[in-house]
Parts: C-alpha cells; sequence; structure tokens
C-alpha cells in the first residue's frame, strides 16, 4: 500500500527542517533576556515561540482545517510587558518564513522570500495550538523545542511533529541539529531529522533532507544494553533506573540526554532502552513530548508501553493522563525490561 500521509510528511519535514535553521541560529544570538520561566517553573526562550509560529503557519498554509496542540501559548506577549521579547519573536519568525526555498518546499506553504506576517499575525500562529486534544479526529501536535533546558546548555534538543488521527500517531517528525548524523563517523558533523509513519518505517535524514537510511532497532541482550535517560533528575527518576539497571544485571551506565532525541537514538541502535519513571511528584507527560517518539521507535520495530506494559494514550487530551512512565526499547527486550520496572516497583521501598 503506498504511504498514505506522504503528503503531511514531506510538509512535517520541511516545517522542521526550517524550525531547526531557526533554533540553531537563535542559540548564537540568545540573551539573557530572551527567556521566561512558565507557570510550572521550566524556561521558555524566544527560540520556542518563533518556532512554533514558523511550524504553525505552514500548517494552516497548507492544512488549514487541521487542529493543532502546541505547548506555546502568546498570552505573556500580548501584554506591555512581553514587547520587547515579542518583537524579538516576530523578527525571527518572519526571518525563518523569509528564508529561500530549500529543496521539498513550495511558495504555496507560505515560506520563501517576500513571506511576512504582522506580529498580529506571529501571536495569532501562535495561539493557533490552543486545541485541547482529545479521542477523535486529526490533530497535530507541537514540541517546537523540546528539552529547553539541554537547548540552553547547547547540548541535545529536538524540534518535534506529529500527526494524531483518532488518537493515534500516524506521522511522527524529530529535528535534532545537535546530534551527529552518525556517531561513528563524527567527521560528517550534527543535525539529523528523524520521520516516521505508520506502517511505512522510519528513516534518518540530513537536515538538508539527504541521505535517507531506513531505521530498525537492532537486536542486543539485556545485560549489554545502556538506558537512555534524562539529564534532568526532575524529569524521570535516575534512582528508580538505577535499581532497575541492577535487577538486570545491566553493566553500563546510563546514557543521559535531553529531549526526544532520546527516542531517535534508540531507533538507530544506541542505548537499547528509554525509561522514564515518574519522580512521584505528581507531573503528567505531554502528549507533544512522545507521540512522535512513540510512532518513530514502532516503525524502528520496538515496542513503547508504560510501566502497566500498556500502550501510551494519545487521545485523553494534551496529557497522557495519569503518570505511569513510558519504556521504550526494542522488541526483543521490551518483556525483560518491564518485567524488571514491575519487579522494582514490587519491592518494600520502591525508590520512585
Ligand atoms: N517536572 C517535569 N517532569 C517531567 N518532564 C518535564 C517536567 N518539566 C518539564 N518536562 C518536560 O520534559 C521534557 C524533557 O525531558 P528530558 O528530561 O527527557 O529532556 C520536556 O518536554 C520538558 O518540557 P520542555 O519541552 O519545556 O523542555
Ligand atoms: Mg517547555
Ligand atoms: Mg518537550
Ligand atoms: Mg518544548
Amino acid at each position: 500500500m503506498s504511504n498514505p500521509y506522504a503528503h503531511e510528511e514531506r510538509v512535517a519535514i520541511a516545517a522542521v527542517r526550517r524550525a531547526c535553521g531557526l533554533t540553531s541560529s537563535v542559540f548564537e544570538t540568545l540573551i539573557k533576556n530572551e527567556t521566561l520561566t512558565k507557570g510550572d517553573k521550566s524556561p521558555v526562550t524566544v527560540g520556542d515561540f518563533a518556532a512554533q509560529a514558523l511550524i504553525s503557519t505552514i500548517l494552516h498554509n497548507v492544512l488549514p482545517e487541521d487542529p493543532i496542540v502546541g505547548e506555546e501559548d502568546a498570552s505573556d506577549l500580548r501584554v506591555e510587558s512581553g514587547k520587547e521579547m515579542r518583537d524579538r519573536i516576530v523578527g525571527l519568525a518572519n526571518d525563518a518564513l523569509k528564508a529561500p526555498l530549500a529543496a521539498g518546499d513550495e511558495a504555496a506553504w507560505g515560506v520563501g522570500p517576500g513571506k511576512e506576517l504582522t506580529a498580529d499575525g506571529i501571536l495569532d500562529a501562535i495561539d493557533r495550538g490552543n486545541h485541547p486534544g482529545g479521542p477523535t479526529g486529526r490533530m497535530w501536535t507541537i514540541d517546537p523545542i523540546d528539552g529547553t533546558k539541554g537547548f540552553l546548555r547547547g547540548e541535545q534538543y529536538a524540534v518535534c511533529l506529529s500527526l494524531i488521527v483518532d488518537a493515534k500517531v500516524q506521522v511522527g517528525v524529530i529535528g535534532c541539529p545537535n546530534l551527529l548524523i552518525d556517531p561513528s563517523q563524527p567527521e560528517r558533523g550534527k543535525g539529523a531529522i528523524f520521520s516516521a509513519v505508520r506502517g511505512h518505517g522510519a528513516r534518518q535524514l540530513t537536515l538538508e533532507g539527504t541521505d535517507p537510511i531506513t531505521l530498525r532497532i537492532p537486536p542486543t541482550a539485556v545485560e549489554n544494553l545502556k538506558f537512555l535517560e534524562s539529564v534532568e533528575a526532575a524529569h524521570s527518576s535516575h534512582s528508580f533506573n538505577d535499581r532497575v539497571t541492577e535487577v538486570l544485571g545491566v553493566k553500563a551506565a546510563p546514557v543521559r540526554m535531553d529531549s526526544q532525541a532520546k527516542y531517535a537514538a534508540l531507533c538507530r541502535g544506541e542505548g537499547g532502552s528509554y525509561l522514564r519513571m515518574p519522580t512521584g511528584v505528581g507531573y503528567r507527560e505531554k502528549i507533544w513530548d512522545h507521540a512522535p517518539g512513540e510512532v518513530l521507535v514502532v516503525e524502528a520495530g520496538g515496542v513503547v508501553t508504560d510501566s502497566r506494559g500498556q500502550a501510551l494514550n494519545f487521545g485523553l487530551g494534551r496529557t497522557l493522563g495519569e503518570n505511569f512512565g513510558v519504556i521504550a526499547a526494542g522488541k526483543d527486550i521490551h518483556p525483560q525490561v518491564l518485567a524488571a520496572v514491575q519487579a522494582v516497583q514490587a519491592e518494600p521501598k520502591a525508590k520512585v
């Protein structure tokens, strides 16, 4: 069967690629007062807002009926105290919209020389990401910068976009400007895009859209895996992972990496498993933080569940609901990792 989402995938890759150009150039020039702290204490930069405006604009121009679940909203930018940041974001988003057409782009998508929006147009594009999510219909998720803390440290972050249809992720695209194209050939440099369509495989491309490679998670013996985990101890429990590592007899220390780059790394054979167990403070995972990674891992031959062994539910709204953690791994070892997680949970002093 031919790829039923070929058009959506092409648009998503073009939007993510353009947004990666924006975020990379923002990083070079980011200055101290260009970051806000949100209500949940997490940082958001001019890059997050501008990249969401850019991606949302392209989606709206190409697929105007499709609702968008985006991480950011523009309320802090609409007030007088947000003027300086607003002006900078409008400039950045318009520079990215106006940038020359790259391979795969079409002027009809509202990008390329001369394509600019007013300040209100940019703020409205950000706020089109206000869809509440839910069990039915088409919807896009945007995480314009996933792993903002990694972005600010100059480490890993990801530009993430997915199409969910009736609660199932059909298309997932993850752009990783700081990830090596090929860890075994560092001289090839950094910047990769990962893309998957349900039932039609997972691929890695360069940021320019060249050199496609089909992704397959290679089989690995459980004792040889290296868990992929968050850098930020507040985002998932490091001590829980340490205990799972002991139970499984895994020798290697975990690999810490920010953002959904962990899902991408897993798909090309790094690590063997991504484990994200809650820290116990009641945080609910957001759908935009897992939707592209889920379809990517499944299409690369892996399995993604929570700690009950159930599939992640993308139809509950903007979050995944009550937090039972996330376990992603190759098909061959997922059952063993899941069993070890459940064994650690059953221990009298579970270190969650
Ligand atoms: N308290 C928290 N617990 C879990 N995840 C969080 C928390 N606060 C923010 N996040 C989100 O976790 C993800 C990063 O995870 P990781 O630690 O794997 O890099 C990001 O999506 C980040 O949001 P953001 O998109 O704002 O960076
Ligand atoms: Mg954020
Ligand atoms: Mg995120
Ligand atoms: Mg984000």
